[in-house]
């Protein structure tokens, strides 16, 4: 059986919670821009150095890893994140 919270209470409740999640999203904001500018960093210096701007290995790598931690809207959302650090093919 789940407890019920009268209208107010669970007011406040939600309020708070709401809270940890602005946090979370902000800290998934700053993880973002972290990964893009280290990602870019990694394509400049394959590139300087005569490589691909690209590894497809790597990428299903990191594909895998966020489709065994949260299935297949991990998946897709590692690709997101693969996506932003092409920019412009
Ligand atoms: C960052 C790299 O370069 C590219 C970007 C990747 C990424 O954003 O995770 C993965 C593979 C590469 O296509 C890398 O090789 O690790």
């Amino acid at each position: 059986m789940t407890a019920t919270l009268p209208p107010t209470d669970a007011d406040g409740r939600i309020a708070e919670l709401r809270e940890e999640i602005d946090a979370c999203d902000a800290e998934l904001i700053r993880l973002v821009q972290r990964r893009l500018a280290v990602s870019h960093e990694i394509g400049r210096l394959r590139r300087e150095s005569g490589g691909t701007r690209l590894s497809l290995a790597r990428e299903q790598q990191v594909i895998a890893r966020f489709q065994d931690a949260l299935g297949p809207d991990g998946a897709a959302l590692g690709m997101m994140l693969l996506r932003q650090g092409r920019g412009r093919l």
